[in-house]
């Protein structure tokens, strides 16, 4: 795993992907799923793998924080990056940052607290997690307004966040008056798109954006990266044509449930059994499984094509 502190190149280099968390039946991580998910992914040439929402860690107790983050330590190549999250309440994200100020992570996400937050009281804590961590943390940002563009400004000069994950869902990803703030006070290099392939083509074309957060990277690793390279290589018309793939497994996504959905397409693709969601998620109904098992088969057979192809 990658202990070296957060670099800009570091946040470019690979798609951030955002995997599912495979469990047993009584709940407890499968290690062995887990590293199936995580090998699939390093075949496929991702190196950053972000624990998050789709790894449902907003319900996840400080009990089986530490044994979740050795397994995922365990099961990652030596020169991946592994971003674990922390929060979403500050009690809980503070208690979190303290153990981790033992650990080798780099740098933690800070997940969303929803309704019981204020912009100037997410400044206070985002300033207190990062103190407590003794490193800089992600900003996982889904809320217009969360915090003002200068507070994000003074925690990035002070070293206290390195990056946001910029997930505020609009009709249309741009024109975004937030999004242009944030990166007008804090430097679009610090702004990583954090919904997916479907607005990251905007959002790296004409916001400024260098980088990419995704969950269905987890069934398409090569055709994610792809992506990536593509938008990076200023070749957007070749960029939308890969993320047209996606589209079938990201409607879906997108009509039912994010969550839900990733977590059945990578057993459904034959990845990894993932197993049930932990409360308080659920798996999705079964009568969903034809549709997302047949998404996600048509997006792996793309990406294993791409890769034969290379
Ligand atoms: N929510 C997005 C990006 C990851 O956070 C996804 O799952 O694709």
């Amino acid at each position: 795993m990658k202990t070296t502190p957060v670099t800009k190149d570091d946040l470019t280099r690979s798609v951030l992907a955002v995997p599912p968390l495979a469990r047993s039946a009584d709940f407890s991580p499968d290690t062995v799923q887990n590293r199936a998910i995580v090998r699939h992914l390093e075949a496929g040439g991702v190196t950053t793998l972000l624990y998050g929402g789709n790894a449902n860690f907003y319900n996840i107790g400080s009990g089986d924080y530490a044994s979740l983050l050795d397994m995922l330590e365990g099961v990652a190549a030596p020169d991946t990056w592994l971003i674990p999250s922390i929060g979403p309440s500050f009690g809980l994200a503070m208690d979190q940052a303290r153990w981790l100020r033992g650990r080798d992570f780099p740098t933690a996400m800070v997940l969303p607290m929803n309704g019981q937050a204020t912009p100037a009281g997410v400044e206070t804590g985002l300033a207190r997690i990062a103190e407590a961590f003794g490193r800089p943390v992600i900003l996982y940002l889904r809320a217009e307004n969360y915090l003002e563009p200068a507070a994000l400004a003074r925690l990035v000069q002070a070293g206290m966040v390195t990056a946001v994950k910029y997930a505020v869902e609009r009709p249309d990803p741009l024109p975004d008056a937030y999004l242009a703030a944030l990166c007008e006070a804090a430097g679009s290099d610090t702004m990583v798109s954090g919904m997916g392939e479907l607005p990251a083509l905007a959002h790296l074309r004409d916001a400024g954006l260098t980088a990419f957060t995704s969950g269905s990277v987890c069934v398409a690793p090569n055709l994610s990266m792809a992506t990536l390279a593509a938008c990076r290589g200023g070749d957007f018309t070749k960029a939308a044509r890969l993320r047209a793939l996606f589209l079938p497994l990201e409607e879906l996504r997108n009509a039912l449930n994010p969550i839900r959905v990733l977590h059945e397409a990578v057993r459904l693709a034959g990845i990894a059994e993932t197993g049930p969601l932990l409360p308080m998620l659920s798996n999705i109904e079964t009568a969903h499984h034809q549709a997302i098992g047949a998404a996600a088969r048509e997006l792996l057979a793309a990406d294993r094509a791409l890769a034969l192809a290379a």
